[in-house]
């Protein structure tokens, strides 16, 4: 099997519901956000990639689009916007584009990340 991935990043704000009062993240805060999205393939194309690295830009395209210097809140129209429901909604952007994708990891600060993989 291959494994390829390319990185995104954006800057975005949000809230976060259901936490308790005193909980930071229940503050309106921003992060600049890291996005990964991988894609494997047990066979590579005539040129040997499983995807060429700048098809992958469309997801730039979409990220600037949709969520760069954006509230996500607003985006979304909830405040469940935690990076789980990114990932997700971002894996399920690309599914519909790169049948290959596996995985897609997002990124609120350089320690941390949530994952979907189905
Ligand atoms: N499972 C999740 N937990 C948290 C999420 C999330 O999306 N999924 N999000 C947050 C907040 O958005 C928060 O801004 C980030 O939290 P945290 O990593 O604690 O940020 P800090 O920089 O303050 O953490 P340090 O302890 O300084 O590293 C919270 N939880
Ligand atoms: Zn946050």
């Amino acid at each position: 099997m291959y494994t390829i991935a390319k990185r995104f990043s954006f800057s975005a704000s949000h809230v976060i519901g259901g936490l308790p009062a005193e909980h930071p993240c229940a503050r309106h805060h921003g992060h600049n956000y890291e996005v990964e999205v991988v894609l494997q393939s047990a066979e590579l194309d005539a040129v040997g990639f499983v995807r060429d690295y700048r098809e992958l830009s469309a997801l730039k395209t979409y990220i600037d689009d949709h969520l760069d210097h954006r509230h996500l809140n607003d985006v979304f129209g909830h405040d469940r916007t935690t990076s789980e429901f990114l990932a997700k909604w971002l894996f399920d952007w690309c599914r519909e584009h790169w049948p290959e994708v596996a995985a897609v990891r997002v990124s609120e600060t350089p320690r941390t990340w949530a994952e979907y993989r189905p």
